[in-house]
């Protein structure tokens, strides 16, 4: 029992004011009736001018508004002690949280009467209104004013009888945790605030009209104890519906029984502890500090457990003492109200959760940690905050919000959330040993155990990957045709058997390309061509994936199942992402094509980039359209709307992952769109043209980057994969050599080119940049050391070749370097895609810390093309950035360094940059380590399409699918 406190009580009333009415002495009464009796107690006393009309009010209070209530209460609220109404509800006490206030005074004892509990809501009174529907029914609620007074006598008549007013917090009896809210009495009838909250929520999906998935994308003013005030702060900080409210997962959990054990100056660590001071400090006139003392309990060194909240000590614990300090410059850091805010933020006797590192001070058991992060986990007065032995969330904070504040929300939703919010089958769940949603929400963020936060995690990570896959193979289905087809496909992603048609079967035109060529083809790249073709066989769309270490050989394939299709009679597109290597493929592609001997006619390739001048453009893109031009190799022009050929049956993507899934998608919309000329319908006689015609063209993409099985599926999720895994014979391993990049290093470096120079060889330079900047002067630019490098092999003619040279300009560059005019190519990353001269033997890597271990792979393999012994030299701008080279120099498996590089890394720096763009992102799942759960979500979803290719059986999934937004998920 304590003593009620006029604010306590004007607390209590802007509880029922929000509410409109309450329970008194076991009997539903309307606000006013209370309102009125409090005001006959605040204001006759000082005869207050506005009693009377504020009785007049209060009389029709029942009748307002809300708003005519609000200005009610702003007439009421001087009466009491304050300026307004916002007054009240702006202090920070006042927190308009009818649970907070719940908590604390769930009921008033009114001198010897029995508890007069604060109105609570509950449903199974048949009387009470929906709080989810108060806007319209307070207002709506009309009480008999004769009833009004009747209950206003009664209790005017008790309430002026007593002096004081005391409250009984039912939490005091013991209140359980944090997830459990105390129960309230109320007619007898024992129930929780959960209930109400239930029902409220459980009402929208036990409606049968409502769609599935509006429970969790309900806005977050539907749920109760939520007062208006949070859910505008709420809102303003991003959290508008329920799911994004749940989404806002823990950032870690501290453990309340073990801390660590051993304790080592520069370590990380995290205590939980009991505040013991807090002080903010001005040192002087401009410097001020808050310094936050925090006793822990650990266990002595080789004991078990380590750190606890608990008060007693037993035989194998000792308090440690963390100062926790944070400093402040500046005449305005040291102002009293300022400082004395600072340390109000935790009070002594918070039990606390720090972290941070730690350095041991000169007294023994002292530690000091600067850069700390502190959370309260229970404030010394609440009783009911965290039960020891769980792992106790710490959320990250958003919006200013205060993390703890947050998490009692969370903890409330999850309490009101109904059992059946999972669109994912039950079935599906099983079979992977997944918790349902609701199970997942409340073990993230609330878990018994570190396991069941792990399996809590692991379906919210599934769910990430699996809506990603459905939606990838969603999309893929609808440009299927019949259910068969569909059927097919979907047997094909789950067993992925090799079907190849042998070359004897190929069309003459690519039987003749073959012969043609200067080389046999590799048996991975002969078995690569055959699985194509026999896609291209097919009436259903291929989308496939071509992937390949550097150099060993993915053009030409392409090139075979391009000419596979001009033979049948149809065009390809052949996209790449740079210029310089829209030339290459277009030169190396004319140049076999004139040794093809016994064809009827050589097809005619056209080359479309941005640079093409516009009346040539014109007159390609006329002959695309009339079908003159069997082949177009370009880069980004060849998606340009006004594009539009006759009958596009091929589109090969190089470097697929610079290219985003809509820039992918939109040769599919080529064919549908715009290629219905008359032509081929005339031309074809059996009578299946029609059909071929409106069908998307097949997809061939190539990624020459090594990406690990879990990133192509992340990013490829709907493709098949065929994969090159041999390099043409001859090949020699390159030599690599990690270098420190001090004057003995370039000279040494220096000495190998001219050795290598003499011998007839041909040398790339690496830079990182361009030109030297004054930012980054330990980085060299290519164009700068232009001169350095002319100089210091006088008699060699050097090359330069970047991005920010013209196209004519770059093509002239790397026609010289590959003719052999000039032997040295000072060179950006611009050669790091496709560049292919084969006489080159030597690359030296400037600063080359700067590059991924993926990325300085791709630049390797522009050595090592050819006959000749290659080298690859990797200087780095400091010592210690040579461990992570000498890796390159021990390995040239693209696969192992890649999956190296994503460890390291993460993915988007596997992919780089600019790509890793295209890369979805992943909210909880790492990629790099969360891989096995994306085979599972990839198995998962086509389990589900294999039920319903539609999904019209799972209409949950299909309205999650939609909700999630699967394109700009996927990255675009
Ligand atoms: N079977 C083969 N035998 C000999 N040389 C080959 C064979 N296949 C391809 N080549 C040659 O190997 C070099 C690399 O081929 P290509 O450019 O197609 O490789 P890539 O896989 O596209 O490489 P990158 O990933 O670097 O673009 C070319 O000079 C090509 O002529």
């Amino acid at each position: 029992m304590q003593c009620l406190s006029e604010r306590c009580l004007a607390r209590a009333n802007i509880l029922q004011a929000a509410r409109g009415y309450r329970h008194v002495l076991g009997r539903k009464m309307r606000f006013n009736g209370l309102l009125l009796c409090n005001i006959s107690k605040y204001i006759t006393p000082s005869k207050h001018r506005l009693t009377k009309s504020v009785f007049n009010i209060v009389d029709s209070y029942g009748r307002s508004s809300r708003w005519n209530r609000r200005k009610l209460f702003t007439k009421v609220s001087p009466a009491m002690c304050h300026d307004g109404f916002d007054e009240q509800l702006d202090e920070e006490k006042y927190y308009f949280d009818a649970s907070l206030v719940r908590n604390q005074f769930p009921s008033i004892i009114l001198g010897q009467s029995s508890p007069v509990e604060l109105y609570d809501g509950n449903s199974d009174d048949p009387d009470t209104d929906n709080i989810l529907t108060a806007d319209s029914s307070m207002g709506s609620t009309v009480v008999d004013p004769s009833m009004l007074f009747d209950s206003l006598g009664s209790v005017a008549h008790e309430f002026n009888s007593f002096s004081s007013y005391e409250i009984e917090s039912i939490s005091d009896q013991g209140s359980p945790g944090p997830t459990t809210s105390p129960s309230v009495t109320q007619n007898g009838k024992s129930f929780t605030k959960q209930n109400k909250e239930k029902s409220d929520l459980q009402c929208v999906v036990d409606d049968p009209t409502a769609p599935f998935e509006l429970v969790l994308d309900k806005p977050i003013s539907c749920v109760p104890a939520i007062s208006k005030k949070k859910c505008s702060q709420l809102e303003s900080c991003g959290f508008h519906t329920i799911r994004k409210l749940l989404g806002h997962f823990p950032r870690t959990y501290a453990d309340l029984q073990n801390a660590q054990i051993t304790i080592n100056d520069g370590q990380y660590l995290i205590f939980i502890g009991k505040v013991i001071s807090s002080r903010g400090i001005k040192a002087s006139c401009s410097l001020s500090f808050l310094e936050v003392i925090v006793g822990c309990e650990v266990a002595e060194s080789g004991s078990a457990s380590a750190c606890t909240v608990s008060e007693k000590n037993n035989g194998s614990k000792r308090t440690i003492f963390l100062h926790l300090k944070k400093f402040f410059r500046g005449t305005r850091f040291t102002y009293q109200p300022f400082l004395y805010s600072l340390q109000e933020k935790q009070k002594a006797g918070d039990i606390v959760c720090v972290s941070g590192k730690v350095r041991s001070m000169r007294t023994k058991d002292h530690y000091e940690i600067r850069e700390y992060s502190l959370d309260i986990i229970r404030d010394d007065d609440d009783e009911s905050a965290c039960a020891e032995g769980r792992p106790y969330p710490i959320y990250p904070s958003k919006g200013g919000l205060n993390p703890k504040l947050l998490g009692d929300i969370i903890a409330s939703v999850l309490d009101a959330l109904p059992p059946d919010i999972d669109p994912i089958p039950k079935n599906i769940l099983h079979m992977f040993g997944l918790k349902s949603l609701r199970d997942a929400y409340i073990g993230i963020h609330q878990p018994t155990n570190f396991d069941e936060a792990d399996l809590a995690r692991k379906r919210i990570i599934f769910d990430e990957f699996f809506y990603l896959q459905l939606g990838r193979l969603f999309q893929m289905l609808e440009g299927v045709g019949t259910r068969i087809e569909k059927d097919g496909l979907l047997d094909k992603y789950r067993n992925p058997v090799t079907n190849a048609v042998v070359a004897e079967e190929w069309c003459t035109l690519t039987k003749q390309f073959l012969k043609a060529l200067p080389y046999s083809l590799t048996s991975s790249q002969l078995s690569a061509v055959s699985e194509i073709i026999w896609d291209l066989k097919r009436q259903v769309p291929m989308n496939r994936l071509l992937q390949g270490d550097v150099g060993c050989g993915k053009t030409v394939v392409a090139f075979l199942a391009c000419m596979e299709v001009i033979g049948s009679g149809y065009q390809a597109a052949f996209m790449v992402p740079t210029e310089l290597l829209a030339i290459q493929h277009h030169d190396l592609l004319l140049n076999l094509l004139e040794n093809v001997e016994d064809v009827p006619c050589k097809p005619s390739v056209a080359l479309l980039t941005g640079s093409t001048p516009a009346k040539k453009a014109r007159l390609i893109r006329e002959g695309l359209q009339s079908g003159e031009i069997a082949m177009v190799i370009g880069t980004h022009s060849l998606i340009a709307d006004k594009v539009e050929f006759s009958s596009l049956r091929i589109a090969v993507i190089d470097e697929q992952h610079r290219f985003g899934v809509i820039q992918r998608g939109r040769f599919n919309s080529k064919l549908y769109c715009n290629s219905l000329t008359s032509r081929l319908v005339e031309n074809t006689s059996n009578g299946n043209a029609k059909g071929e015609i409106s069908m998307a063209p097949h997809v061939l993409a190539m990624t020459a980057t090594p990406i690990p099985r879990t990133l192509a599926l992340a990013l490829y999720g709907d493709m098949s994969l065929t994969q090159i895994t041999d390099l043409p014979p001859g090949r020699k391993s390159i030599d690599t050599f990690a270098v420190e990049g001090n004057e003995t290093g370039f000279e040494k470096v220096y000495q190998m080119m001219r050795e290598e120079l003499d011998s007839g060889g041909r040398v790339y330079i690496v830079y990182p940049i361009i030109d030297q900047s004054e930012q980054l002067p330990q980085l060299r630019g290519a164009s700068a050391d232009l001169e350095v490098i002319s100089n210091r092999f006088e008699g060699i003619s050097c090359g330069l070749l970047h991005g920010r040279m013209k196209s004519d300009e770059k093509d002239e560059a790397l026609r010289r370097f590959r003719s052999g005019e000039t032997q040295i190519l000072l060179s950006t990353q611009v050669i790091e895609i496709g560049v292919d001269v084969p006489e080159a033997s030597m690359m030296i890597v400037m600063n080359a810390e700067r590059f991924g271990i993926a990325q300085l792979h791709q630049l390797r393999g522009r050595v090592g093309r050819g006959a000749r012994k290659s080298k690859c030299v990797l200087l780095s701008s400091t010592a210690s950035g040579l461990p992570r080279l000498e890796v390159l120099a021990k390995s040239s498996d693209g696969f192992h360094l890649a999956n190296m590089d994503l460890l390291s890394r993460g993915p988007g720096d596997l992919l780089g940059r600019k790509q890793s763009g295209h890369l979805p992102e992943f909210p909880v799942a790492r990629l790099e380590i969360d891989g096995n759960i994306l085979q599972e979500a990839h198995l998962a979803a086509l389990t589900i399409l294999s039920e319903s290719h539609n999904l019209e059986e799972f209409p949950a999934l299909k309205a999650e699918l939609s909700m999630r937004q699967p394109l700009s998920f996927l990255g675009d």
